[in-house]
């Protein structure tokens, strides 16, 4: 197969779909790969480390496009991408399509078969190839909150930590989750006073083993919500409905309630964001104020730090990269339920319930199975 890696586009995106050592693994398992003029380079991957690991150098992304029967990505197409996709070619990357009507309109015309990183799922319920990215998001969540709520940066002037004789900031953790779970670590390494929400039984119990009395952890209601943020110096949004537009779960008057200065990190903002006031941010302008209370909503936080996330990603979306090289993308899907999951359009067809229930009607289209839209 015919494997294309555009460079990314998106504000500040310096990831790319391929390492030079998972090309090697596509180019030894008789595929070839070709990658847009200096793709990695702005993180250390050269055209010379791509070309000794056997892909070809493609001077602009239309080549790539044209020709490439597997397009692999790392963020959703942005709209000069996705015109340039086809009936036939194979889109395998991050689509988080719930909150994004254009891109969901664009992919349904192009034809193509695309494939979301964030729906992917494993024997145990995760999301295996959103999993790196929200490690590595939660971790950055507590650093960004930190660096936000020092009084230069537009906060408080809050340590998280504190010092002897005075009291650490209070951190709350919306969806204790894999993000939450990294952004609590974070935290209390830090120092800080930790309180994660979650409205999963079984998860607060797993929190209460991984953090055995380090955090508070308690069930997410209304009540719990309007409770905790008000004491809140630092919030992150982590929570997560598979595919879905994320629940609003902080309001606009309980950001009201909030003390001047303090900070929302909302990492749910790529499905849409879970505080009443979120909009996306990029960043190269990662924050404004809404009733003095800083808002980060950087929807590609991994691209901060897009070293360590090209490798973290490149670690889970190898495995079924290779299957859907080796076997076709028809049939590795249907070997496989898990990556059959992933499946969220295809010959224009909507195969993800839950884009279907937060776009169908405002753009008319209904739900077709993946099974029955692959023909199998
Ligand atoms: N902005 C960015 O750059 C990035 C954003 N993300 C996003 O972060 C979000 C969280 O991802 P993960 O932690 O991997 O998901 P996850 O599925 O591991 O965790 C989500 C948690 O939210 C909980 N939850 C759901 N509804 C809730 C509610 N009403 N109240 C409290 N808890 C609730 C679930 O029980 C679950 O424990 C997702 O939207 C994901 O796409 C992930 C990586 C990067
Ligand atoms: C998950 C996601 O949105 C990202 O890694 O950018
Ligand atoms: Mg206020």
């Amino acid at each position: 197969m015919l494997i294309g890696v555009p460079k990314e586009i998106k504000n500040h995106e310096y990831r790319i779909g391929l390492t030079p050592a998972a090309v090697k693994e596509f180019v030894t398992h008789g595929h070839q790969v070709m990658v847009e003029n200096n793709g990695g380079a702005a993180i250390g991957f050269t055209n010379e480390q791509y070309e000794q690991a056997g892909a070809t150098i493609a001077d602009k992304p239309e080549s790539i496009f044209e020709q490439a029967e597997m397009i692999v990505k790392v963020k959703e197409p942005q709209p000069n991408e996705c015109k340039m996709l086809s009936r036939g070619q194979t889109l395998y990357t991050f689509l988080h399509l719930a909150p994004d009507p254009t891109q969901t309109e664009l992919l349904i015309e192009s034809g193509a078969t695309c494939i979301a990183y964030e729906t992917v799922t494993d024997r145990s319920g995760g999301l295996p190839l959103l999993a790196p990215m929200s490690e590595v998001a939660g971790r950055m969540s507590v650093q960004a909150g930190a660096h936000y709520l020092e009084k230069a940066h537009g906060g408080s002037g809050t340590l998280l930590g504190g010092v002897p004789g005075v009291a650490p900031g209070k951190v709350l953790v919306i969806g204790g989750g894999v993000v939450g779970t990294n952004a609590a670590k974070m935290a209390i390494g830090l120092g800080a006073d930790v309180t994660i929400l979650d409205r999963s039984l079984p998860r607060l119990r797993q929190l209460d083993d991984i953090f055995a009395g380090r955090t508070n952890n308690v069930f997410s209601t209304v009540d719990a919500i309007e409770h905790y943020s008000a004491r809140a110096d630092l919030i992150v949004g982590a929570v997560l409905i598979p595919g879905a537009a994320a629940p609003k779960l902080l309001t606009r008057d309980n950001i009201r309630a909030m003390k001047e200065g303090s900070v929302l990190v909302d990492v749910a903002i790529d499905q849409g964001g879970c505080f009443e006031t979120s909009r996306a941010t990029t960043h190269q302008d990662p924050v404004y104020n809404v009733d003095d209370v800083v808002h980060y909503c950087v929807a590609n936080m991994p691209g901060g730090v897009a070293r360590t996330s090209t490798m973290a990603l490149n670690n889970a979306t190898l495995p079924f990269g290779l299957a859907l090289a080796n076997k076709g993308p028809k049939q590795a899907m249907l070997d496989d339920e898990h990556l059959l999951a992933g499946l969220n359009v295809h010959e224009g067809k909507v195969t993800y319930k839950a884009v279907v229930d937060a776009l169908g009607e405002q753009l008319g289209f209904s739900y077709t199975d993946a099974k029955t839209a692959l023909g199998g």
